[in-house]
């Protein structure tokens, strides 16, 4: 039986005062659900010391949006795994498709990042999905496997078990516009089996997390899926109620 993962993804939102009554309000509600989920914050990098202070000894897990895939020296504006870890980052998101389609990622520079992460001890969650062209274009399956492979080819097999699997629809992003569960719980399914071919094992043990629009009032449906194993929340991971209802559902 899989865990049930929450993670909170802040994009470019938040400050010191906002960012502290979050935390306080998501640590004093997750109290009772501990035994049965995993919740972490992924964060803007200046606002992770801040998270090392506010959520160390609670049950709630921070890291980053993106990382380097350099070690270090002279890449302006660019953190490492390294700098990550130093602030007691479990988490870093890679590939997320803001990254991809802002930063011109592509799936072999992600696939790298998230073998940077690896080796830093990062778990890393490696968001794919397709955009709606690529869904009304019936490319949906060969996009997202496209983005995943990458990753798979790179990642040592004994890794591939510290690696959490993000499926978020571009059009669902932001947008208010969810995949329905049966759409969600098809693409989810569908990643599965390509972990599948490269390890069984790690197929039936990893964490895929639906993200896009997922909300307090349809979090219920989408977590009830066979093969959604937990939430990448954006918007409402913003509030702490929305984000523990969420977490709840
Ligand atoms: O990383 C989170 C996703 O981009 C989902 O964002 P959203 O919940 O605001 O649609």
């Amino acid at each position: 039986m899989r865990r049930k993962l929450v993670i909170g993804n802040w994009k470019m939102n938040g400050n010191r005062a906002a960012n502290a009554a979050l935390l306080a309000g998501i640590v004093s509600g997750l109290k009772d659900v501990n035994d049965r989920a995993d919740c972490a914050v992924c964060v803007p990098a200046p606002y992770l010391a801040q998270c090392e202070q506010e959520l160390n000894a609670t049950a709630v897990a921070w890291g980053g949006q993106d990382l380097s895939i350099h070690a270090s020296g002279a890449y302006t504006g660019e953190v490492a795994a390294s700098m990550l870890t130093d602030f007691g980052s479990k988490y870093v998101l890679v590939g997320h498709s803001e990254r991809r389609a802002y930063h011109g990622e592509t799936n072999e520079l992600v696939a790298q990042k998230a073998v940077v992460a690896l080796a830093a001890g990062l778990v890393p969650v490696i968001c794919v999905g397709e955009t709606l062209e690529d869904r009304e274009a019936g490319n949906t399956e060969t996009v997202i496997c496209a983005q995943l492979q990458a990753a798979l080819e790179v990642i040592p097999a004994e890794q591939l078990s510290n690696v959490v699997l993000a499926y978020e629809p571009v059009w669902a992003i932001g947008t208010g516009k969810t995949a329905t569960p049966q759409m969600a719980q098809e693409a989810h399914y569908f990643l599965r089996g390509c972990v599948a071919r490269k390890s069984e094992q790690v197929a039936a043990r990893i964490q895929i997390l639906y993200g896009g629009s997922m909300k307090p009032d349809n979090a219920v449906e989408l977590l009830a899926q066979a093969d959604i194993d937990g939430g990448l929340i954006g918007g409402a991971a913003l509030k702490a109620a929305d984000f523990l209802a969420i977490i709840h559902a």
